[in-house]
């Protein structure tokens, strides 16, 4: 069903935490009457339904043939002081699977409906209780992988987006207001946009313009990057790859050739989420399967946002190890050319050769690293996490408002565009209420950002995004 035919008045259940044996585990329920539904499977029913919002009530779930489920906490929330504005109550039990089912069965035969994804947090902003920046937020939060999008997340939770969308709307507001008078009330015969002053709206071009350009950067943090560790058999690549997760994910032996199929796994770059590739060393081979396997790390390399070119520096660069890196990694994929960081691997072994310049290879930088003792490997995270930065336009300080998903850039670039076309028409002259169509929609693009007036087929991509019990 999609969030935007979700029926608002049922009373709903869900359950909220993950079933895996855990401490608690947490059903929650929502909606008028949810108070009276959730006593019936309650010992202390009429604790429960005298208690005052916001507070605790301890008991047992009882069967309905009056047999104890799980010993619990209710909390109670009374409308429309709770998440969602309306009457809730959550059970806390105890977290193990069985009993948090039985808990949320038992609810249902109580006369609770199973929510449907997003619904608690659909009804929040149904109600008034959060606008569709900090809806989105919770989502946000919830997915984040780094303290870096964690912190983000938390910032857009708090509002500072909604916040910085409401500042630019003020200023196109008044401007418009203004404008309107004009129309109504002309002084002379003829309105045209001489009457306007665009300094007046200046400021809210410039917030919104700022606003675009921290997209780049913060979509790295929603989305993550692509990090690729290549390089010459025996280099130390699945070393390297073991190191960056601390834990022996891949095989690793002085065998040349031992990593065929490419590993990918979850990493954190200095708060950046990153998909780390460990790769099949890249070698001449007439071992046909091989061969395939260093053509997919080449296809992996040419893709990479950041490649980690790795050397053994006691080989030394070879003239394969030159050519590569001076031509670009090409791939199947005609993709653009990764920046790369070379990591001089194995600097703990005696006999290591002096670095080349990275620069004379096209390369950003070089780092010595030692994959087995674990030097360097934060300058080498460090290296790579500032290009990553550099590339997506310069890091967003946490604590400014800045945007949290592509729906919200293409409305600020609407929100743009519409400015720019008003202060070209004030330019040439335009009839007033041209410019005031510019403005109008200007705040149209705005509102859908915060969701004053966005359409249902978005607040249903929104929305469906969810988790069941969020
Ligand atoms: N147990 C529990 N923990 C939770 C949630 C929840 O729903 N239940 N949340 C769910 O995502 C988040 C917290 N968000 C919440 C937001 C508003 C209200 C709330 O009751 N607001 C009322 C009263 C405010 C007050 O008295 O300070 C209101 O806005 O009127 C509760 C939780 C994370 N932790
Ligand atoms: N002393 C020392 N040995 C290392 C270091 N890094 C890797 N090695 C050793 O080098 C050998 C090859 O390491 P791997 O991590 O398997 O190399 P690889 O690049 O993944 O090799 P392929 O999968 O064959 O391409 C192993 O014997 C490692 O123990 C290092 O920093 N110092
Ligand atoms: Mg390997």
């Amino acid at each position: 069903m999609k969030p935007s035919e979700y029926a608002l008045h049922d009373p709903i259940a869900a359950i909220a935490t993950a079933l895996v044996p855990s401490a608690l585990g947490i059903v929650r329920t929502s909606g008028a009457g949810s108070i009276e539904l959730a006593a019936a499977a309650f010992s202390r029913s009429e604790a429960l339904l005298k208690a005052e919002g916001n507070t605790l009530v301890h008991g047992w779930i009882l069967a309905e043939d009056g047999s104890r489920i799980d010993e619990v906490m209710a909390a109670v929330y009374r409308a429309p002081r709770s998440f969602t504005g309306e009457d809730s109550v959550e059970f806390t039990g105890h977290g193990g699977p069985a009993a948090v089912l039985e808990i949320y069965k038992r609810l249902l035969q109580a006369g609770f409906r199973g929510a449907e994804r997003g619904e608690f947090t659909f009804r929040s902003f149904v109600h008034g209780k959060c606008d569709l920046t900090r809806a989105e937020a919770v989502r946000e939060i919830i997915e984040a992988r780094t303290g870096g999008a964690r912190g983000r997340a938390a910032g857009r939770l708090s509002g500072s987006l909604e916040r910085e969308i409401e500042e630019a709307r003020k200023i196109i507001l008044s401007a418009l207001a203004a404008i309107e008078v004009e129309i109504e009330y002309p002084e002379d015969e003829e309105t045209t946009a001489g009457a306007w002053d665009p300094a007046l709206t200046t400021a809210a071009l410039e917030k919104l313009k700022i606003l675009e350009s921290t997209w780049s950067s913060e979509r790295l943090y929603r989305e993550g990057a692509r990090v690729v560790i290549a390089g010459k058999t025996n280099a130390g690549k699945s070393s390297l790859f073991n190191a960056l997760l601390k834990e022996e994910r891949a095989i690793v032996s002085d065998i040349h050739g031992t990593t065929r199929d490419w590993l990918e796994s979850g990493s954190d770059f200095a708060g950046i989420p990153v998909n780390l590739y460990d790769t099949a060393g890249i070698r001449h081979t007439a071992d046909a399967v091989e061969a395939e396997g260093v053509q997919r790390s080449l296809n992996l390399a040419s893709e990479a946002d950041v490649l980690i070119y790795l050397v053994d520096s006691t080989a030394g660069m070879t003239a394969e190890d030159r050519a590569l890196l001076n031509e670009g990694i090409q791939g199947d994929a005609t993709g653009s050319k990764a920046p790369v960081v070379i990591a001089w691997n194995k600097a703990d072994k005696p006999g290591t050769l002096a670095p080349p310049e990275p620069g004379s290879l096209g390369a950003e930088t070089l780092v010595q690293i030692s994959a087995k003792t674990g030097t360097g490997i934060s300058d080498l995270v460090r290296a790579a996490a500032g290009i990553l930065m550099e590339k997506a336009g310069g890091a967003t300080r946490t604590n400014s408002a800045a945007l949290g998903s592509e729906r919200q850039k293409a409305a600020v670039h609407s929100a743009v565009l519409a400015l720019d076309h008003a202060f070209r028409a004030a330019e040439q002259g335009f009839p007033m209420d041209a410019i005031a169509q510019d403005l109008e929609d200007a705040l149209g693009a705005l509102g859908e950002i915060t969701g004053e007036t966005t359409p249902a087929d978005i607040l249903d991509e929104v929305f469906s995004g969810f988790c069941v019990g969020k």
